[in-house]
């Protein structure tokens, strides 16, 4: 008689504990930003047998690493092993510094939509200044709002925020256009001078065959941002900004940055790009 094939056990059940190292959490990152990248590949051309195939492969190896819910709690044991805490605090610095933190009170509470939200109170300690909407595709607590932030309304939502947070979630969407289409809407749903916090781990910048610190600052100013802070550090891991929304000039359409152009090259390099289509 065959012998039994023993049941593969799910990667994260051996590893997802909060004493994984940092070494893991980031490998097994990465490998789901690989296989979510090939799945929408492969979700938009799935003629063939073959990508067929490949697709159901891929879509049992995300579930043997335990979905969305296992990325997230590594992202979670990330934020701790790799930038000592959220990249919350960056912005609440960033905001202190610009005196936001002053006039307490409810009319002057800023309105911040934070997008890919591990955790429900991670602005808690400006409660007095900042209303908060989290939001994330998979809530991991009641006060998470369930939302797909590529799917919200822009008639209910235009000009509604102050603040937007998008920390690392541009790098998450695995189709370079739904990145671009984020920070569009995210223009479009921040009120005049609103602020966008951006945050990507820095070789998507740094070592980007399509993106260097240059060509995203370009590109922000077609999407219609100026950067007003910025904050990474040479052999770091994380790239903070922020930028504040101003009138959009450059119609997107004659942008260089609706196809990926290739601007350095080497073997070492990540293929991380945005494009931008939209009006
Ligand atoms: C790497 S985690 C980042 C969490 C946290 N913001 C941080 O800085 O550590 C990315 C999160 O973004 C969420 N996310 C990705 N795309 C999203 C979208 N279109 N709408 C809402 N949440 C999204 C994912 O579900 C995931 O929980």
């Amino acid at each position: 008689m065959p012998k039994a094939r023993k049941k593969k056990a799910p990667v994260t059940t051996s590893v997802a504990s909060s004493s994984s190292s940092p070494h893991t959490t980031r490998t097994i990152i990465r490998r789901f930003h690989v296989l979510l990248k090939r799945q929408e590949q492969l979700k938009r051309d799935p003629s063939t047998a073959s990508h067929a195939a490949e697709l159901r492969k891929i879509e049992k190896e995300i579930e043997e690493m335990g979905g969305l819910a296992a990325y997230q709690h590594m992202s979670d044991i990330g934020q701790g092993n790799d930038r000592g805490g959220g990249s919350e605090k960056v912005l609440i610095k960033w905001l202190t510094d610009m005196g936001f933190s002053k006039p307490h009170g409810t009319p002057n509470q800023k309105r911040l939509l934070e997008v890919g939200a591990l955790k429900p109170d991670n602005y808690a300690s400006c409660s007095s200044w900042i209303d908060v909407t989290p939001i994330d595709l998979r809530s991991r607590h009641a006060a998470i709002r369930e939302q797909d932030f590529l799917e919200m309304g822009v008639n209910e939502n235009q000009g509604r925020w102050d603040i937007i947070s998008l920390s690392l979630v541009v790098n998450f969407v695995p189709e370079p256009r739904d990145r671009g289409r984020m920070l569009c809407l995210a223009h479009a749903f921040l009120r005049e001078a609103g602020l966008l916090f951006l945050v990507l781990p820095l070789p998507c910048v740094e070592n980007s065959r399509y993106l260097t610190f240059e060509l995203l600052q370009s590109l922000m100013t077609t999407v219609g941002f100026v950067e007003t802070h910025k904050k990474w550090k040479q052999g770091g891991k994380m790239a903070y900004w922020l930028y504040r929304k101003v009138e959009r000039h450059t119609r997107s359409d004659s942008s260089p940055f609706r196809k990926r152009t290739m601007c350095r090259q080497g073997s070492s390099r990540n293929n991380f790009v945005i494009l931008v289509q939209e009006e």
